[in-house]
Formats: C-alpha cells, sequence, structure tokens
C-alpha cells in the first residue's frame, strides 16, 4: 500500500479495515482505537477482483433488504447518446426558442446557461468560429451524441481524481474497434468534435475509450434522457436475479439498497438488463453492450428455473413446453420436452418477430386489444411467456385506473373484471418473486396493485362477512402488500410518480390497520 493516511493520526498507513478494505490505519492500535467510531460507517462491502468479472463487489458483513449499501454521487452526467435535443443545464427537451450566449447550444433559460453541468460542452465549443447552430428539434438529433463524451474529457484537466477513477472503468475499447459502434462514433462522436466543434486536445483513442466507458459503465436515470457515471456503481456486477435495487435522488445520487438478504461473502449484484426479459434478449444485450457472456443458472436454464418465460406452447402433444435445445447460449433448434417436436430457430424467431410487432402496435391503454393479443398467443406461447407477462403487467395497472366509465375507477369494475385484476397481479407477482425478488421497484409496484384488488373485494362484501375471517384474511393480506409496497415505492425521488404512489400506499395502509383494529 502506498499513500493512504490512517484514520486516526493521518501517518502513513499500511493496514486497511479488514471488513471494508477502505479505512486504513499505521497500527492495530489506532484500528483498535477507532472501531467505535468505524463501526457504524465501515462500509458494508469491499472491492475485490477475478479473472471473469475484473472488479466487483462481495458484502463484508451480512446485508438486510432495504438497507442502504452505498450512495454515490455522479463523476459525470449528460444526455443519452440517442436524444432529442434537451436543455444542456436541466435535460428538458428544448424548441430552440433560447440558445446560450456564450456557445450557441440550445437551453432552456437563462438560469440554464449559469448551471456548472454545461460548462464541458459551452468551453470547448468556443474555438468554432460561429456559434452552435442546432436545427432539427423533435426527432432524434446526432449532434447530442458528443456531448457527455465531451464532459468525460473535460474532466482530464479539470478534474484529474474524477479523470483516473473514470480511466480505470472498464471500455472495452480493443472489442469495438472495428464494429458498427465503434465506426458510428468515428463519424458521429470524434469527427463531430473536429470538424464541427473543433476540438483538437484529445487523441481519437481517448475519445472512443470515454465513448465505450459510458456505454459499458453508464446508468440511465429515470425521468428525461440522462445517463450518469459514478465511481462505485460502476463496481456492480450484471446478475439476471439481481440482489439489490437502485434509485436516483433529485441530486441524480445513486443510491443502492439490498433488495434480498446478501450474506457475508456474496457478491453484489445489479441487472445490466430489465430481469423480466427472455434470456435471448438479456444475452444479446450484454453480449453487445457490454461485452461479456452471461452463464449464471437461469441462462443455462431453458426453463427459466421452470418459469418457461421463454417456452412456446406445444401444438402437438399441446402437453410440453419448446424449448432452445441443447441450451440457450446456442440455440440453433427448439425441441418440446413432452413429444420431442422440433421446430427451428427461423420459425421460431419468426413467429416471435411476428407476436412482438403485435405487442409493438397495441394502442397503450386498449384494455380490449391487450386482453385479445393474450388470447391470440395462448396457444403458441407458454403461459407466463416474457410477451405475455409484459402484457399482464400493464393490464394489471389498467384496470380501474383508466379509460371507460366502466374502468375509470377499481369501485367502477365488475365482479369479473376485478378477479380478472387480482389474478393478473398474482401471476405477474409470482414470476417478480423469482426474477426481481425482494424489495425490487417491480414488486412494489404490482404489491401495490394486488392490495387495491383486495381491498375493493373486502369493501364489497356484507357488512356481516367484513367482521369475519374472510374479511380479515382479506385486510391481512392487503395490510403486509401495503406495508413492502409503501417501503419500496418511497425509495424512489419524490419526483417520480412512484414515490407518490409510496405516498398514496402509506396512507392506505394507515386506514387498513384502522379497519382491521375493529376486528378486535
Ligand atoms: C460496469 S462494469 C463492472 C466493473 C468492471 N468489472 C471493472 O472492473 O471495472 C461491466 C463489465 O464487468 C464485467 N462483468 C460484469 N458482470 C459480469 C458477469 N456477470 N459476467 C462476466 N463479466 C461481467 C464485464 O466485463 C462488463 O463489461
Amino acid at each position: 500500500m502506498t499513500d493512504a493516511e490512517c484514520a486516526v493520526c493521518q501517518a502513513p498507513a499500511s493496514q486497511r479495515c479488514a471488513k471494508c478494505h477502505i479505512t486504513s490505519y499505521c497500527s492495530k492500535e489506532h484500528q483498535k482505537q477507532h472501531w467505535k467510531t468505524h463501526r457504524g460507517e465501515c462500509s458494508p462491502y469491499r472491492v475485490c477482483q477475478n479473472d471473469v468479472l475484473g472488479r466487483y463487489l462481495e458484502a463484508s458483513r451480512d446485508i438486510l433488504p432495504g438497507e442502504v449499501i452505498f450512495r454515490d454521487s455522479p463523476l459525470v452526467v449528460g444526455p443519452r447518446q440517442v436524444t432529442v435535443p434537451v436543455c444542456l443545464g436541466c435535460f428538458t427537451p428544448v424548441d430552440g426558442s433560447y440558445s446560450c450566449t456564450s456557445c450557441g447550444w440550445p437551453l432552456c433559460g437563462p438560469e440554464c446557461q449559469m448551471v456548472v453541468l454545461h460548462n464541458p460542452e459551452c468551453q470547448l465549443s468556443r474555438n468554432r468560429p460561429v456559434k452552435v447552430q442546432v436545427q432539427k428539434f423533435m426527432e432524434v438529433n446526432q449532434m447530442y451524441e458528443c456531448i457527455t463524451p465531451l464532459r468525460c474529457l473535460w474532466l482530464k484537466e479539470k478534474a484529474p481524481d474524477k479523470w483516473a477513477t473514470l480511466m480505470q472503468m472498464e471500455s472495452h475499447l480493443e472489442q469495438r474497434i472495428n464494429t458498427d459502434v465503434h465506426e458510428v462514433n468515428q463519424a458521429n462522436v470524434v469527427n463531430f468534435m473536429r470538424q464541427y466543434l473543433r476540438v483538437l486536445s484529445f487523441t481519437d483513442e481517448e475519445i472512443h475509450t470515454v465513448c465505450g466507458i459510458i456505454d459499458v459503465n453508464g446508468f440511465e436515470i429515470p425521468g428525461p434522457s440522462i445517463i450518469g457515471l459514478y465511481g462505485k456503481a460502476c463496481l456492480l456486477e450484471h446478475s439476471c436475479i439481481p440482489n439489490t435495487t437502485r434509485t436516483f435522488d433529485t441530486q441524480l445520487n445513486i443510491i443502492v439498497r439490498a433488495a434480498t438478504k446478501i450474506n457475508k461473502g456474496e457478491h453484489i449484484q445489479t441487472s445490466y438488463t430489465d430481469p423480466m426479459w427472455g434470456t435471448a434478449n438479456r444475452q444479446l444485450h450484454v453480449r453487445t453492450t457490454k461485452y461479456f457472456k452471461c452463464i449464471c443458472n437461469r441462462c443455462l436454464d431453458p426453463t427459466e428455473l421452470g418459469t418457461n418465460l421463454s417456452s412456446l406452447r406445444c401444438t402437438k402433444c399441446s402437453s410440453g413446453s419448446i424449448l432452445p435445445s441443447p441450451s440457450p447460449l446456442s440455440p440453433d433448434a427448439w425441441v418440446c420436452n413432452g413429444c420431442e417436436e422440433t421446430l427451428n430457430l427461423d420459425e421460431v424467431e419468426d413467429y416471435l418477430k411476428w407476436t412482438g410487432e403485435k405487442l409493438i402496435a397495441l394502442k397503450e391503454g386498449s384494455l380490449q386489444a391487450s386482453e385479445n393479443f393474450l388470447k391470440e398467443t395462448s396457444k403458441k406461447l407458454s403461459e407466463n411467456h416474457y410477451y405475455r407477462s409484459d402484457v399482464k403487467l400493464a393490464l394489471a395497472q389498467m384496470y380501474g385506473r383508466s379509460g371507460e366509465e366502466s374502468n375509470s375507477n377499481i369501485q367502477a369494475l365488475s365482479k369479473d373484471l376485478l378477479q380478472r385484476k387480482e389474478t393478473l397481479c398474482r401471476e405477474v407477482l409470482a414470476l417478480a418473486d423469482i426474477f426481481s425478488p425482494g424489495k425490487s421497484r417491480l414488486r412494489g409496484l404490482l404489491l401495490y396493485e394486488l392490495q387495491a384488488s383486495l381491498m375493493e373485494k373486502y369493501r364489497r362484501l356484507p357488512k356481516k362477512m367484513r367482521m369475519s375471517g374472510i374479511g380479515k384474511n382479506l385486510l391481512k393480506e392487503s395490510i403486509s402488500a401495503l406495508e413492502d409496497a409503501s417501503e419500496i415505492l418511497m425509495y424512489e425521488s419524490p419526483l417520480q410518480d412512484e414515490y407518490q404512489l409510496g405516498l398514496q400506499a402509506e396512507d392506505d395502509l394507515k386506514n387498513a390497520k384502522t379497519l382491521l383494529s375493529k376486528h378486535r
């Protein structure tokens, strides 16, 4: 160890806390002396490294569900690569009615011109003889592809510590050379910086490296088109069943919490994909954007842990499931596990493409079209297929919430549709419990919808039955769902709709508890 300082006396330190591997000491005595203070702040993880994962995080003690593992402030935030023109101070879409008086990049108004976030591109665009001119609004604009790379490159001179942290991140530059993404970045980022902005102070390699770092390590922040790079959070490895959940506060800090209990020694993992995607889509995403092959138990099991999330139904024997064979990592053929009926990959892909297009064409908010989609796909897709589960999730959230009078609120739902909402919630929740377990946003949303159905069922019971075991059980299940839902949804930033739902869940919880107290 080199220039670490003792946390007690600031002398050169050669020993580290064995739990977090972060705080340093000059001697055993000072470590012992510091423990009372350090115990409360000793981080629950340590940074480790191996040949497959590179750097990763491991729990240095047991971590409880919901516990904050760390908060991390961004090294860089900027617009996502593919974006419509946005204000470079606050990221809201802009229409060109105001531009920075120094550089010409569009902003939403003079207050955003003062925002320090905008400094890098503002100063680096000033070599141009005339100001930047953005012309295409309301559609994706390639000029914005250079902004987040410029904000990274800016650190080289202005914040060398942050630049050093950035340069430790994985860029996978070697794998990217000669690929489409490299070619696009050469044209839209490297050449654009040189020819249009006249930024000449960085090498091609440096520019391509930061582009790789953004793609491999960037976190998409919910809301308008923002990507963030974080020095600690970038160390989280991928799992198709993550044990953490992440949220962002209003300052764009990332907060990583344990979703499930993480035992000492276990890896701390996030998901780079949506855990509700099927194996082929998850594999494609991590292979093409993060440059590795996931070989977790879920990816290696064609049934996706018995859920059949990616399977087709066999139309020949009608009891079997058609699954990729021999493994989802090399799916040449799909075979029925009941009668060995075989489909070739093209047939499967054609059907999935056709179904995927139907799903995209579903009009948002159309209950009947969504139910028809489920009916039409029930013969060929497994009950839990990811396309079907996606539609079921949307329906579970739509019933009793929007549209025609009979669906405008939960009280207006017919008995059958109220039951339908409950069934849909339970079906998707069973999958979320497996793939997005614990205190995940998905479970929070579903639990909120489930309790809404249960509480409405309770309200519809004749008065006598409400006081019976049936009524009590409905209330108890609602309370348990609301306890989890309110906690999970209030992890979100107050700017998110989920947080508002969390507040509602808190109120509903109080009311449900009051009702239950009348049973005693
Ligand atoms: C965001 S970085 C994670 C930190 C990185 N390991 C480092 O040392 O900086 C993502 C990269 O980590 C590696 N990685 C993460 N999860 C992995 C997994 N489940 N299997 C294999 N490699 C993984 C891949 O190289 C991936 O591109």
